[in-house]
């Protein structure tokens, strides 16, 4: 079953960089939630302060209720075991199979016998659809394969909490969208809650029990799918259309002037259709 994750009052920074600060919500037990955000918004950065791997300057983090920004390496490592994380390339080991890659975390942590371990990772490798895959090796397959090696690696320890940093980058539209499928099956099937980072706004339209997005050093809204599909939160409502329009950049901020300058632009267009419009 899933486990419940607070954040409150989290801030992060490198140096004189903040990254993000004060970053409050709730990650709901059993439910996929997904973090949205422009380039270099610290969506990465974040996966990685939860999982212990960057300390926060301030905030708490409570999985399951316990508090695990103050853990030192040795409580961190308890904690750690009920995690499953997929880093963005997959993270496989190139000089091992799809087989030993997915023993690895069970050799590493429990004593389970050879056999054992051949039951799990046979069972992982069909959740994840790759039954009699474990002999290849990671250069031998295809990005959406190793994607999907990485997912049955994550699952291997039966995590209660699942953190997937872009699992679709670099996927093409139809993989992508099996890849969702298959996430949404794997949450259903193991009950985990789920944390996933996408660029993907198909995946973040159809996937997520919740949607929660990084802006500007700041977490913009977390709410459920629904809510923030029909938000008028003019950066949600850019980001999740994907449109040029709005105060999104490319340089992430743009300046007063260019976001005036497209508000008369619409404006014109408002007008434009008003002299135009067809009479009774
Ligand atoms: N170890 C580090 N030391 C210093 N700065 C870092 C470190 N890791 C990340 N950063 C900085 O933190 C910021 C956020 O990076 P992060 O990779 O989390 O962004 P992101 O939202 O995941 O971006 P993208 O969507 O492009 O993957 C960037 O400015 C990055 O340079």
């Amino acid at each position: 079953m899933g486990v419940a994750v607070e954040i409150e009052g989290l801030t992060k920074s490198f140096g004189k960089q903040t990254v993000w600060s004060d970053v409050t919500f709730d990650l709901p037990p059993g439910e996929i939630s997904v973090l949205l955000g422009p380039s270099g918004t610290g969506k990465s950065v974040f996966l990685k302060t939860l999982v212990g791997l960057f300390k926060p300057d301030r905030g708490s983090i409570r999985i399951d209720g316990q508090e695990v920004t103050t853990l030192h390496e040795r409580e961190l490592y308890a904690v750690r075991r009920r995690l499953g994380v997929l880093f963005q390339d997959g993270a496989l080991f190139g000089s091992m199979n799809l087989y030993d890659n997915i023993a690895f975390p069970l050799r590493e942590h429990t004593r389970k016998t050879e056999a054992e371990i051949r039951g799990i990772v046979e069972d992982r490798l069909e959740l994840v659809g790759m039954t009699g895959d474990g002999d290849k090796f990671p250069a031998e397959i295809s990005g959406g394969m190793r994607k999907r090696a990485g997912l049955a690696r994550a699952l291997v320890l039966d995590p209660e909490l699942i953190l997937c940093d872009e699992p679709d980058s670099g996927l093409d539209p139809v993989r992508t969208a099996l890849l969702g499928e298959l996430i949404s099956e794997l949450n259903a099937a193991t009950g985990a809650t789920f944390l996933i980072v996408t660029h993907d706004i198909n995946t973040a339209r159809t996937i997520p029990d919740h949607i929660g997005m990084l802006y500007l050093r700041r977490l913009v809204a977390f709410a459920p799918r629904a809510e923030m599909l029909a938000s008028d939160e003019p950066v949600l409502r850019q980001f999740l259309n994907a449109s040029r329009e709005g105060p999104i950049g490319m340089t992430e901020e743009k300046d007063a002037l260019e976001v005036a300058r497209e508000r008369e632009r619409e404006l014109a267009v408002d007008d434009y259709r008003g002299d135009h419009r067809e009479g009774p």
